[in-house]
């Protein structure tokens, strides 16, 4: 196998996510917004094959998880290419492996589509064998916010990288804005949210990395989900929340866990460790509203 410095899996993660940051705003430029479909399913596949080519030139050794390359989505074209998408590594193979790249080429495809929206995202997250004693976890990630102009990711040392790495805010006292998915949110956060004594404030944006940026980034003090997610949405999201020093874990408390034979992963919460318990408690609270 070949040999990779940590610091090469870092920077690669963030160059590889702004690269095909920059791909898919070409991607809006070339096809504009009349055709939303169009757009969504050229900027999906251009961006994954953009990854999949980059990953396979730089990393031959690794396996790869991909949204995009799920043999559910082989009948979905991109605009101006008669291909089916490139597959992801076969499951056996990956949950071998001892480096998995997780990877979603366009998070939030539906903002990305909507003329004016920054709230959409490219994830690429490194999921290692040796990391958690041997179980496997993430060691390295970034997300991009191509229409944001920012990129967030880790460094060797454990942190975001920067010459001042980020660190997750606490919320000002008595009051907590949640960020929740547009057009999913979960019903159960209404309910949390009257419960919890608090000042509280649903904020609804597009993506799963754009909500958790926001949390690091202080627009948010919290991201919320349930009913439904998968590896790929979290990943590298989750690997730049934990090196800000953010809480990030399933809703009932335990580690959210990557690379499994079956990639889905329905709930998250990431927010400052000081609110952690509070929400965790208060989710437990309002379990009769959960999503199955
Ligand atoms: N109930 C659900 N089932 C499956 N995927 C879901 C989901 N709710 C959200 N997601 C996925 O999580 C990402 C963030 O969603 P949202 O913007 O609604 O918060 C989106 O990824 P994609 O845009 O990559 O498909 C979306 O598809
Ligand atoms: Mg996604």
């Amino acid at each position: 196998m070949t040999e990779h410095t940590a610091q090469d899996d870092h920077a690669l993660a963030g160059r590889l996510a702004e690269a095909a940051g920059r791909l898919l705003l070409g991607v809006r430029d070339e096809l504009g917004f009349a055709d939303a479909r169009a757009l969504k399913d050229t900027g999906d596949l251009r961006a994954h094959e953009y990854l999949m080519a980059a990953l396979a030139e730089c990393r031959p050794g690794d396996a790869i998880l991909s949204e995009e390359g799920r043999t559910s989505v082989a009948g979905k074209r991109a605009r101006g290419d008669e291909r089916a998408p490139t597959g992801n590594t076969a499951t056996g193979d990956r949950l071998a492996a001892d480096r998995v790249w997780i990877i979603d080429p366009l998070d939030g495809t539906r903002e990305f589509s909507e003329e004016g929206r920054r709230d959409w995202a490219v994830h690429v997250a490194l999921w290692e064998r040796r990391a958690g004693g041997g179980a496997g976890g993430l060691t390295a990630g970034a997300v991009a916010l191509p229409a944001q102009g920012v990129t967030l990711r880790t460094s060797p040392d454990g942190a975001l990288a920067g010459a001042e790495p980020l660190r997750v805010r606490p919320p000002r006292e008595g009051r907590l804005r949640i960020a929740v998915s547009r057009t999913r949110p979960p019903q159960f956060v209404t309910e949390l949210a009257g419960k919890l004594g608090l000042d509280v404030e649903l904020v609804p944006i597009g993506s799963a990395g754009a909500k958790i940026s926001a949390v690091l980034l202080g627009d948010v003090d919290a991201y919320l989900h349930a009913g439904g997610q998968y590896e790929w949405d979290s990943a590298a999201p989750a690997a730049v929340a934990l090196a800000a020093g953010a809480h990030a874990s399933r809703i009932d408390g335990s580690p959210l866990a990557y690379n499994r034979r079956d990639p889905r992963l329905p709930d998250i919460l990431v927010c400052h460790p000081v609110s952690s318990s509070t929400l965790l408690t208060g989710i437990r609270d309002v379990s009769d509203a959960l999503p199955e």
